[in-house]
């Protein structure tokens, strides 16, 4: 009998949770390598982030139902918060085919003993079905228990924005975000792909956050010929918000410090109408074929790559060489946990402060790279005040000649102008605040006298 889809999801969550291997190259590599169908490669995902993000609500409950679950195996243990994960949050499965369908993979990787206790956890846990937390007193563990998410990094959240945000940042984590695409405006233009695309059956909006976006609301996009033809390509709103932001004129020279896969330099090299040049580099050489690879799917041949420590490049360039600098910089990623959940087990307060000291660096030495005239954006995918206004204002008070460029505020999109993200240092999206990734964009430039 082949595989099941379940034996697949389990073998991936007892990797990410014994090696810590990161969670959406696992899953890549799985649906390559196996003959699930269109389907089932769906469900497979689903459970793979759905008990991920949910692991430590799961291992609570599993704490309520099993004595000593400290003595049980790795994969005894997820094999069984995988079967929550289906009775709790999905409605899809019949509750017995949960039980049974766990049971037979504890046959087939186990002995007697654990396919009782399998049995045993998943029957009780039917019948009395599963506690709702109020039993926990105190509210910041309760919140983390709830929300899976650590209680040091609740406490970081409720330290700068308060338990109200704090909770509400944590929930959204667990939803969906919105599907959305960017239009390669070389190819088609949105209204062409819109209307393709409802003739095709999606359900589909324009994105308010670029004028390149498009917000897909029902429809497996993934499988669209479009994808392939260079007419889109997968990317977050706020991602997108970054090209929007960067006032890209034909012609100019534009410096992507930190590039990729190339999501952004591919955008800016698109809103380039393939003039000027963007050179794209990041520190890992393996990734720059990213970069590479996109650009070529999308007919774009103003992106050059190369392998480089960001915090060297001004040893590859003059001062005053780029119009425009993008440093999408490397970061905690609080913004994305929703799509890489590992990231919210893995991460701790240490790793923030030593992005922060990369992120200034990084600054530091590509500031000096823009013309007199030019804009630089940073942005990240987090939503820590230490890696975002906190460092741009930390920044600034080392720099006479620098500021955040006033116009960056009246040319941000309407809805976002009185968004409460906006600070004096850039703007923070919240992941709850329009179902998008958390981010943060801001653009600096010379002081105009
Ligand atoms: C947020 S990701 C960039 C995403 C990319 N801009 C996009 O839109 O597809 C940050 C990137 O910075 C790279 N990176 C990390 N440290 C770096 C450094 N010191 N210099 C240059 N790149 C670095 C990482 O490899 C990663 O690809």
């Amino acid at each position: 009998m082949s595989k099941s889809v379940r034996a697949y999801a389990l073998d991936v969550l007892v990797k990410i949770g014994d090696n810590g291997a990161f969670s959406h190259l696992l899953i890549d590599q799985t649906l390559k390598n196996t003959t699930l169908d269109i389907r089932d490669q769906a469900l497979f995902t689903e459970l793979v982030y759905g008990t991920l993000n949910r692991k430590l609500t799961l291992e609570y409950d599993l704490y309520q139902l099993v004595k000593k679950p400290e003595k049980l195996q790795s994969w005894v243990k997820w094999l069984l918060y995988l079967a929550f994960y289906q009775l709790k949050y999905l409605d899809k499965v019949p509750d017995h085919a949960v039980v049974n369908e766990a049971v037979e993979i504890a046959k087939k990787r186990g002995h007697q003993g654990i396919v009782k206790l399998v049995n045993g956890v998943l029957r009780q846990a039917v019948r009395q079905g599963f506690t709702d937390y109020t039993e926990i007193n105190e509210p910041l563990k309760q919140l983390s228990i709830k929300t899976s998410t650590p209680e040091w990094l609740i406490e970081r959240w409720v330290d700068s924005y308060g338990f109200e945000k704090a909770e509400k940042i944590a929930v959204s984590q667990l939803v969906k975000s919105d599907k959305s695409v960017r239009v390669n405006p070389l190819k088609m233009t949105r209204t062409e792909v819109m209307k393709q695309l409802q003739t095709d059956g999606f359900d589909v909006r324009m994105s308010t956050f670029s004028s390149h976006g498009l917000v897909i609301e029902k429809g497996n996009i993934l499988k669209h010929p479009f994808f392939k033809e260079g007419v889109i390509t997968i990317q977050d709103q706020t991602s997108m918000l970054v090209g929007e932001m960067m006032a890209i004129e034909e012609g100019q020279i534009i410096l992507d410090s930190c590039s990729a896969p190339g999501g952004k330099a591919t955008d800016i090299a698109e809103r380039l109408s393939n003039t000027g040049c963007v050179y794209s580099f990041d520190l890992h050489e393996k990734k720059t074929k990213l970069v590479k690879e996109k650009a070529e799917q999308l007919g774009l041949i103003n992106i050059k790559t190369q392998g480089m420590d960001a915090r060297h490049l001004d040893e590859a360039f003059d001062q005053e060489t780029f119009d425009r600098i993008l440093v999408d910089a490397p970061c905690s990623g609080f913004g994305v946990i929703r799509t890489k959940p590992d990231i919210k087990y893995s991460k701790t307060s240490e790793d923030v402060f030593q992005l922060s000291m990369i992120q200034f660096d990084i600054l530091k030495t590509v500031m000096p790279l823009l013309k007199t005239n030019g804009k630089l954006i940073y942005s990240t995918c987090t939503i820590d005040p230490t890696e975002n206004e906190a460092l741009i204002a930390e920044f600034l008070s080392g720099q006479t000649r620098i500021e955040v460029d006033p116009t960056f505020f009246e040319e941000l999109p309407d809805f976002l102008k009185t968004s409460i993200g906006v600070t004096p240092f850039g703007i923070q999206i919240f992941p709850d605040d329009f179902n998008t990734d958390g981010f943060f964009l801001t653009r600096l430039q010379y002081k105009q006298h």
